[in-house]
């Protein structure tokens, strides 16, 4: 913009001519200065601004033509108009040459100059307004270049055959390309094969406005680039990318013409992974990475309806682990999950890659074996995976030790749908775990009435102890020596209201299961310290009593205080009670159990290992745990074989037990062969049918009134006499 009144300078060496310039402009609106010597000019020139100087040429000391040659030199930005006396065709030329704007002739009239004036004037506006258009346009583009340059997506021309003309330096940094790599090149040179068809249809479409083509997602391919989708190669990158149709009026009548195609590409791996994460997780177990049930349940229609259409059958295989839940309440949650985690890839590896494994949750998963033509291949992989969880699992360096009961439902004999056929496996899988016999089965139509019946007694065994419906029986334990009762085994049993007698074995794994267990312990040790104050009281009490634990007990901190309350209360030492725990549950935290079994032991209780010799016996254990008993396994003493005289597990526990001051008991001792043989190795503690079953309280009491009586008058009793 020029100033509101333009700014002169007049230069001439005749005063009276500079006067009356000035008297002119000043009434027309000019700001004027005037200047007689040439010196002074140029010096005002280059400090003053001035819009334009009226110049003469022919003065002394500095020439008109020096001043131009000055102000072109120093680019000094003020417009000169000669006024000169001369009025040669030489020296307009020479002047206009020499930088000047305009040539006015002496003498001229007032409207002349003006115009003279005004012109020159209007020039040097439309050249300002010039200058500053180009400056705008330049810093417009130098913001819109940077602007595409420093996009996050990818900006991309293509011309009318689909080789880029222009791509924006993003490219580089999503993809790994120069753009000297792909200017020129087609667009199939980055865009994945699988996707070639979709593109191709997206740039011929040739839309533009509001119908522009939107949100296409392709696969480009790129070249060691950051992006990179994992769920595709790494040399792929996802990206959504949108192409507009670009036209030119060609020719007379204005006809549009397809020259290319412009568009914005932009980079939606995240997105992407973050969908994939999202399904990913909505179709599987997080903790194993296995399919979950949605998943296998999809599998399993697709299966269902491949297999109405072929005739073929289909296997749907219920597995649950057993002992996982005294693993996992034992050794805790991050063992438990390891050890899942190792079951599902041990399963994993015996199936076929068209074959499902799921797991459902907790311990239970699910196989699917599409297009079985019988049983076999479910048996044969049922006995694989039997096999394969059989073997130990080792866990930060500990061994772990599950099984697997699976049952087994097909399509379509023994079910229609997924939610049938998975039931009738489960049920199949509850008939194998009641039987504890481990294994597989497969559904039968009895099974349900089986399972319904297991769900009965679950809601029954909640309400036992509350319905009082325990009881303990005692077995007593000999010393064949002198026949003495030196201690009773407290054995649980259940009066069933229905069922009748219910022994532990049909119970107890039921009880640990659903968490009821320790309640359970508390109720017979409870029972059973009442009792031997009583018997205390009347003179018959046995030396010692023994408990069992389950293997749960342990994993509650509170078992040692509440163990001890109990003695307190009913005022029986420690020292008459003896806690049964099983080799498993010692192996499975030997740290916890050492804990609280030497809380105990300080409190005088003595601990009797049960079933010693069939889990993990370990000599390291012996040394660590404060044991003082240690109970031979029935299975053992039912196998002793008098006439065959070669070392027996037995011959080993007997030396074990003496090397290590414990007492040895042998249980389950039936037959006169069996005390004989045990007697023979120095075995002198033993329980069993041959001396007496375990019998109710009143018998039990009978029995420990007449070994009193018979320690007072010996020979009075018949240490076998109770045999029921
Ligand atoms: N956590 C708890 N477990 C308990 C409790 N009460 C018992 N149990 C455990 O249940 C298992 C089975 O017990 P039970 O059916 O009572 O069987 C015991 C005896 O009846 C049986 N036995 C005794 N002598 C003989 C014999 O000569 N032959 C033969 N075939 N069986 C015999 O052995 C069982 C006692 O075994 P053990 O405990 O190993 O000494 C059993 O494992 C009990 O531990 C309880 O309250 N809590």
């Amino acid at each position: 913009m020029l100033p509101a009144s333009p700014t002169l300078l007049a230069v001439d060496d005749e005063p009276r001519l500079l006067n009356s310039m000035r008297d002119l402009l000043s009434l027309n609106g000019y700001e004027v200065d005037l200047e007689s010597d040439s010196r002074n000019a140029i010096e005002r020139l280059r400090t003053g601004h001035y819009d334009i100087a009226l110049l003469d040429l022919k003065m002394p000391h500095v020439n008109g033509q020096q001043i131009m040659q000055y102000v072109a030199q120093h680019n000094i930005p003020t417009d000169i108009i000669v006024i000169s006396g001369e009025a040669s065709f030489e020296t307009a030329v020479e002047a206009l040459r020499l930088g000047a704007h305009d040539f006015l002739t002496k003498p001229y009239t007032p409207e002349q100059l003006l115009k003279r004036l005004d012109n020159t004037l209007a020039q040097r506006r439309l050249r300002r307004d010039a200058t500053a258009y180009q400056k705008r346009l330049r810093n417009s583009e130098k913001l819109h270049r940077f602007l595409v340059n420093t996009s996050p997506d990818i900006i991309y021309v293509l011309n009318e055959e689909g080789c880029f003309t222009f791509l924006n330096k993003r490219v580089t940094q999503l993809l790994g390309f120069t753009r000297d790599d792909l200017i020129d090149k087609h667009y199939t040179t980055l865009v994945h094969e699988e996707d070639q068809e979709l593109a191709r249809f997206t740039f011929n479409e040739r839309r533009t406005g509001k119908r522009a083509t939107h949100n296409v997602e392709l696969r480009l391919r790129t070249k060691g680039g950051s992006g990179g989708h994992r769920s595709f190669s790494t040399q792929l990158m996802c990206i959504e990318l949108n192409a507009i149709g670009l036209y030119s009026s060609t020719g007379h009548d204005n006809e549009r013409r397809h020259v290319g195609t412009y568009g914005v590409a932009r980079d939606i791996s995240e997105r992407k992974q973050a969908e994939e994460t999202i399904r990913y997780q909505a179709h599987h177990d997080l903790l194993t990475g296995l399919p979950n049930r949605t998943l296998f349940k999809d599998r399993l229609n697709m299966m269902i309806a491949q297999a109405r259409r072929t005739g073929h059958k289909v296997a749907v295989m219920f597995i649950d682990l057993d002992r996982f839940k005294i693993v996992n309440d034992t050794l805790g949650h991050v063992i438990g999950d390891q050890l899942l985690r190792a079951a599902g890839q041990s399963m994993q590896e015996c199936l076929r890659d068209a074959d499902t494994l799921a797991r459902l949750g907790g311990d239970e998963f699910v196989i699917l074996l599409p297009q079985v033509t019988d049983h076999k291949s479910a048996s044969a992989v049922s006995s694989k995976i039997i096999a394969a969880l059989k073997q130990p699992f080792v866990i930060n360096q500990r061994e772990l030790f599950i099984s697997a009961s699976i049952g087994i439902a097909m399509f379509p004999d023994d079910g229609s749908t997924d939610d049938e056929l998975i039931k009738n496996a489960d049920i199949a899988m509850y008939s194998v775990k009641n039987d504890s016999r481990g294994g597989y089965a497969f559904y039968a139509q009895a099974m349900g009435s089986e399972f319904s019946q297991h769900m009965d007694l679950e809601m029954d065994l909640r309400r036992a102890l509350s319905k009082e419906e325990f009881a303990v029986y005692y077995q007593p334990q000999f010393d064949t020596t002198n026949r003495r009762i030196v201690g009773i085994e407290a054995l649980l049993r259940w009066q069933h209201p229905e069922r009748g007698m219910l022994y532990p074995d049909s119970f107890i794994p039921l009880a640990e299961e659903i968490d009821l267990i320790s309640r359970i312990t508390l109720w017979v040790l409870d029972a059973t310290t009442a009792q031997m104050r009583q018997w205390m009281d009347a003179g018959i009490a046995p030396p010692r009593l023994a408990v069992n634990l389950s293997a749960l007990d342990l994993k509650h901190t509170t078992i040692v205080d509440e163990t001890i309350q109990t003695l307190q209360r009913h005022g029986v030492p420690g020292n008459r009670l003896e806690l049964e725990i099983t080799e498993t549950l010692i192996a499975q935290d030997i740290t916890r159990a050492t804990h609280h079994l030497t809380a105990l032991s300080h409190h005088g209780i003595n601990i009797a290992i049960d079933d010693f010799g069939t889990g993990y016996s370990s000599l390291n254990y012996l040394h660590r745990l404060p044991i003082h008993t240690l109970k031979i396994d029935r299975s053992f003493v039912r196998d002793i074989a008098p006439e065959r005289n070669e070392r027996s597990v037995i011959d080993a526990i007997i030396v074990m037990a003496h090397g290590f001051n414990l007492k040895v008991i042998a249980e389950g001792v039936e037959t006169e062969a069996q005390r004989d043989w045990l007697e023979q190795r120095n075995c002198h503690t033993m329980q069993g049918y041959l001396f007496s079953r375990p019998l109710p309280v009143q018998d039990i009491e009978e029995l420990l009134r007449a070994s009193q009586a018979d320690q007072e008058n010996p020979g009075l009793i018949q240490a076998n006499r109770h045999n029921a």
